[in-house]
């Protein structure tokens, strides 16, 4: 095997348990730990993406926001380029909704190339989720605000993958969305 598979394995692991007892909103509660491994599957597989810290950052990326990883932890096993990219990605937990949002924004443009990557196929994953099933308890207004808010962030990160940017520029046209 070649070595770049064994450090995906040693990734897709390590996320595997610390989401163990996460779930998605979807009715089916699908086991939490598909979200991450589309988002790098998107990545190879639509994006064309062979950046290794990439793919391994996208299959990391919500670990501290969402479960006790810390990016000291992320930086010790995988690495400082790895574990800067999920920091770029993580959402300041001490904010409120409405403000991590609007930082959501505010970066975009800002980021690196590599989390550029990563958000534009995290906000793809989303969106397609929703298509597929609406959370639950969601309301038919609170995705239109879903769209309407994915799109303010994907405008700061185009000129980063021109097949992502196509597949969202799709999905937002479906719902009468400005990109
Ligand atoms: N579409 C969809 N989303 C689900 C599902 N289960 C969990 N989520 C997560 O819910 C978040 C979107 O809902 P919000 O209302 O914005 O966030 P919140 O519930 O966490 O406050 C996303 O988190 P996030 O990764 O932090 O993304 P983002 O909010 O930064 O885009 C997404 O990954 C599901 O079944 N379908």
């Amino acid at each position: 095997m070649s070595s770049d598979s064994v450090i995906l394995l040693e990734t897709v692991n390590f996320a595997a348990e610390k989401h163990r007892n996460q779930r998605r909103k979807d009715a089916e509660q699908t086991p939490y730990i598909t979200h991450p491994i589309g988002v790098a599957r998107i990545l190879s597989h639509e994006g064309g993406i062979t950046d290794i810290e990439v793919l391994q950052a996208a299959l990391l990326h919500d670990t501290v926001e969402d479960t006790d990883t810390s990016i000291g932890e992320l930086q010790a096993v995988f690495g400082q380029t790895v574990a800067r990219i999920v920091q770029e990605v993580t959402d300041d937990k001490a904010l409120s909704k409405e403000e991590t949002k609007r930082q959501q924004v505010e970066y975009a443009p800002h980021a690196s190339h590599q989390a550029k990557l990563v958000k534009l196929a995290d906000k793809l994953y989303n969106l397609r989720d929703i298509n597929r099933c609406t959370p639950t308890g969601w309301t038919a207004e609170r995705v239109q605000e879903y769209f309407v808010w994915s799109a303010q962030v994907v405008r700061g990160l185009r000129g980063t993958n021109p097949a992502l940017e196509r597949h969202l520029e799709e999905l937002f046209k479906q719902r009468g969305v400005e990109l």
